[in-house]
């Protein structure tokens, strides 16, 4: 547990461990020497020596004064060792999350990361002092008072010896059951938040579906094996803690009764039996007091598990140094790709050139979305290569990808703050005036408009103030700020309203003469007016390709998309007869 610890601490935080560490040694030495000392002083006491009983008195006080300083500072530098550890935690676990694919962050994860940061952190940088301490201070003290006590009576030194590895192995055991229950438990109560953040979640999709059965039984089901898991860690830690305490009670018999038996025999006078009796009882003490810490190790256990299961995840390959694209266009060659399930892409190749729009269309669930993934280096494929500017992209590395590629997908997040700030995100380095201009661009001074507060008014927590158009035109004007020269943009699905149409005809307009744009297309606006159309066939692969004027020459499966989409928007395509 300590080489752990100081493994995820920062220098300052490893300085400051090692230094409280070192006093609980002292003070648990002293503790332990002060115990010994009520020997000789008890038997003074019982002989009526007040000679003998003054300087042992002296050396006793004298000993407790130097135990409360080093326990003092030992406490001070415990709560600056603990803030110290937090913060290397917290730092840890954030840089951790930061080089981490973004496909790995998905509902399922949301449990687990904040149990770390919101509760197991803190209670793992609170171990030492709170736990380590009286755990260390359990097992030194009694190491001291046995060493003391072969200077005393060697029999009972020797019966007490006989004891500790009795001891240490109930111990062991006691900690395995504890570290059993305590991992289950740990995993039962992430899954038990995900599902209930799942619940709150989806609470208007519930409510308007008029049956939340289905919901109400997945949260059931998490609560209830949770309420297992803590039933199972309790049996298991309470028997592990009984046991132990009973064979750290049978040690004391032992003692008592072989004192006894030399006591009768002659061999130890009364006095300094009961000193020594004394003594065993102290011996006994912080040993049973370890064994009731045990499980809380075990809980800090668990999160600097999780923290390592977190360190040993994969991120993607990143190059020693990145290379450098030719230009900005993006190309798929022989993409093979899935979700660790059936392939959604197989095979699959094109080339959206720079300076190009490129619009994508297909059935539902043909793998759309999951070409713009690849492009922004969420996932590598599986097989083929995802080149920009004729350099695949592992070796141009992700950093590179990112700046170079501004996403506006559907699902946008919008942090709880003014709805400049959350256009500002897409380039921190400009100005109000440059922000709000972008801002503009993508209409979204219509918004601040609406909103009282204008610019300054907060947009609620995920955006919740605004429509899923509007959340999408900050989205579009993040992405005119960042001003990256490959543009994703995963057009809505549901039809939008003229505002939201403006927006992104304009967005789709201001960026497509300048950058790569590779547009998910719903809109019939975009579909036809693309340089590029490429149709996938639902089975992974793509099924025509070419402009809209080829593809509806040739009269094939884009020609009858078409016909049907026009027909269903209600569009003309020539003034009537
Ligand atoms: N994170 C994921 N984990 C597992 N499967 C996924 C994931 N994302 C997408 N899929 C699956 O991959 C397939 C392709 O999904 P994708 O979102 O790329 O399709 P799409 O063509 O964009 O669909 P739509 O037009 O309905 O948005 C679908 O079968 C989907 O269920």
């Amino acid at each position: 547990m300590i080489r752990r610890l100081l493994h995820y601490s920062s220098p300052r935080a490893r300085r400051l461990l090692i230094t409280e560490l070192v006093f609980i040694v002292a003070t648990a030495v002293l503790q332990g020497v002060a115990f010994l000392m009520l020997v000789p002083l008890l038997r003074a006491l019982f002989l009526a020596d007040m000679a003998a009983v003054e300087p042992w008195l002296l050396a006793l006080a004298a000993v407790g004064a130097v135990y409360t300083a080093a326990y003092w500072f030992a406490g001070q530098i415990g709560m600056k060792a603990s803030t110290a550890l937090l913060d290397s935690l917290l730092t840890r676990l954030g840089d951790r999350l930061v080089e981490l694919p973004v496909a790995w962050f998905g509902p399922d994860r949301s449990g687990m990361v904040t149990g770390i940061a919101i509760q197991g952190a803190m209670f793992v940088s609170t171990t030492p002092y709170s736990i380590l301490r009286l755990i260390l201070t359990g097992f030194i003290t009694p190491g001291t008072v046995l060493v003391g006590m072969y200077a005393f009576d060697w029999r009972l030194a020797v019966a007490m010896t006989v004891m500790v590895p009795v001891m240490a192995l109930v111990y062991r055991w006691l900690r395995a059951g504890i570290a059993r229950g305590d991992a289950a438990h740990s995993a039962a109560v992430a899954d038990a938040s995900n599902r209930v953040i799942e619940f709150a979640r989806a609470q208007p999709a519930l409510r308007t579906a008029g049956d939340g059965s289905i919901a109400d039984r997945l949260v059931d089901e998490a609560l209830h094996r949770q309420h297992r898991a803590y039933k199972g860690m309790l049996i298991t830690g309470g028997a592990g803690i009984a046991s132990f305490t009973g064979v750290v009670q049978l040690s004391l018999t032992v003692i008592l009764v072989l004192g006894a038996y030399l006591a009768v025999g002659g061999s130890v006078d009364p006095a300094t039996l009961i000193a020594l009796l004394v003594l065993g009882v102290r011996f006994n003490e912080p040993i049973v007091g370890a064994g009731d810490l045990g499980g809380g190790i075990s809980l800090a256990r668990t999160t600097l598990d999780q923290l390592d299961g977190l360190a040993a995840l994969k991120a993607l390959p990143e190059p020693a140094r990145p290379a450098t694209p030719r230009d900005w266009g993006v190309e798929f060659r022989n993409v093979s790709f899935g979700y660790g399930g059936a392939p959604v892409l197989r095979n699959l190749s094109f080339t959206a050139p720079s300076r190009r729009m490129t619009a994508i269309v297909g059935p539902s669930g043909s793998g759309k979305t999951t070409i713009t993934r690849l492009i922004a280096r969420f996932y590598d494929p599986e097989a083929g290569t995802v080149s920009i500017g004729g350099v695949p992209v592992p070796e141009l590395g992700t950093a590179v990808v990112e700046a170079a590629v501004s996403p506006v997908f559907q699902d946008v997040y919008l942090f709880d703050d003014t709805i400049l700030n959350n256009v500002w995100i897409g380039n921190p380095e400009l100005g109000r005036e440059e922000v709000i201009a972008a801002a503009a661009r993508a209409r979204v001074d219509e918004i601040a408009e609406r909103l009282p507060g204008g610019w300054d008014a907060r947009v609620g927590e995920g955006g919740s103030k605004l429509s899923g158009g509007e959340r999408q035109r900050v989205s579009i004007a993040r992405a005119l700020l960042k001003d990256a020269p490959i543009v994703l943009l995963d057009e809505a699905t549901a039809a939008l309203d003229i505002g939201n149409e403006i927006a992104i005809g304009a967005a789709v307009d201001a960026v497509r003469a300048e950058r790569t744009l590779v547009v998910v297309a719903h809109r019939l606006q975009t579909i036809m007016t693309a340089d590029q159309i490429i149709m996938l066939d639902g089975a992974g692969g793509i099924r025509e390709s070419g402009t809209h004027t080829e593809l509806l020459a040739a009269g094939g499966a884009y020609a009858h998309y078409w016909h049907e989409r026009v027909g269903a928007a209600g569009w003309q395509l020539a003034p009537p007869a």
